[in-house]
């Protein structure tokens, strides 16, 4: 082979090592299985003649959410995901985050991924003060941390700008006050990958923006960021590279710009 055709090839197989891999999905499948969603019927004869003939149950159903989906993230990356309602976006963070298992392939990610969505787990009946407590602790920090970063978190969280708020049952906040209480705990560490669902969308202007800032301020800490939004102008400011899902399916990856507007316009590659 001549020597410039040589040099082309090995330019093309090189791998960039400043780029160092986070989050890696490789042809990942996600089933979920509804139970009680048949029309097969319930009486003891049936299901007792299900077992012996070892049938599926006919009141399984079940839902290919994620259909081979594979692509792999960079520390210091941005990711946006975006897609039509139902196409599977908070399935596949989901199981990035080790909250669900695929059906097929693998997820492999640097470091224990923290999902920050709407169902995170903070206590309705405890205070605001102790979920920030109990969600830095169950972050990893020590007392000694929590109690230095406790005030920057409700500062940040802006719970208290209306009055004092944070020592009030989390049941007794709107969705808007309970989605910025989690993101401002979450966020108070730095996280190897964190996996963001919609959190920017909840919070108004002011919250909104020192959201922003603050995801800006954990790429530079080098994790890698995921974002999924309905909001295009979020996805647009906050990453640099967006994937678009249908239907379970990656229609593409790329550029942020690019897959945006091709998204806007309904123009699939
Ligand atoms: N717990 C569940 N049990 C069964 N099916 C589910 C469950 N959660 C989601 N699905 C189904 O999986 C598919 C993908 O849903 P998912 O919530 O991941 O979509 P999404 O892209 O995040 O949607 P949206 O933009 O509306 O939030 C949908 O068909 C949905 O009905």
């Amino acid at each position: 082979m001549a020597d410039a055709a040589l040099d082309t090839v090995k330019e093309a197989t090189a791998v960039d090592k400043s780029q160092v891999p986070t989050v890696v999905v490789d042809d990942v499948h996600i089933v979920y299985k509804v139970h009680g969603a048949g029309s097969g019927k319930g009486s003891a004869t049936s299901a007792l003649s299900r077992i012996i003939t070892r049938k599926k149950s006919p009141a399984i159903r079940e839902v290919h959410a994620v259909r081979g989906i594979s692509f792999t993230a960079y520390k210091g990356e941005a990711v946006g995901l975006i897609g039509s309602n139902g196409s599977g976006k908070s399935t596949m963070l989901a199981a990035i985050a080790g909250l669900l298992p695929t059906a097929k392939g693998g997820i492999y990610t640097q470091g224990q991924p923290s999902l920050l969505g709407v169902n995170a787990a903070l206590m309705n009946d405890l205070t605001g003060e102790r979920n920030v407590v109990l969600g830095c602790l169950a972050m990893g920090m020590s007392p000694a941390q929590v109690r230095a970063r406790y005030q920057d978190i409700v500062d940040f969280s802006g719970i208290n700008e209306k009055g004092d708020f944070i020592s009030l049952p989390m049941r007794t906040y709107s969705s808007g006050m309970g989605a910025r209480l989690r993101f401002s705990i979450a966020a108070a560490k730095t996280h190897d990958v964190l996996l963001i669902d919609e959190a920017l969308a909840t919070g108004d202007q002011g919250f909104q923006q020192r959201s922003k800032a603050r995801i800006n301020e954990l790429r530079k800490e080098a994790g890698t960021v995921f974002l999924v939004s309905h909001d295009n102008n979020a996805i647009r400011e906050t990453c640099e590279r967006t994937i678009w899902i249908e239907h379970g399916e990656l229609i593409m990856d790329g550029h942020t710009d690019e897959v945006v507007r091709r998204y806007e316009k309904g123009e699939r590659p």
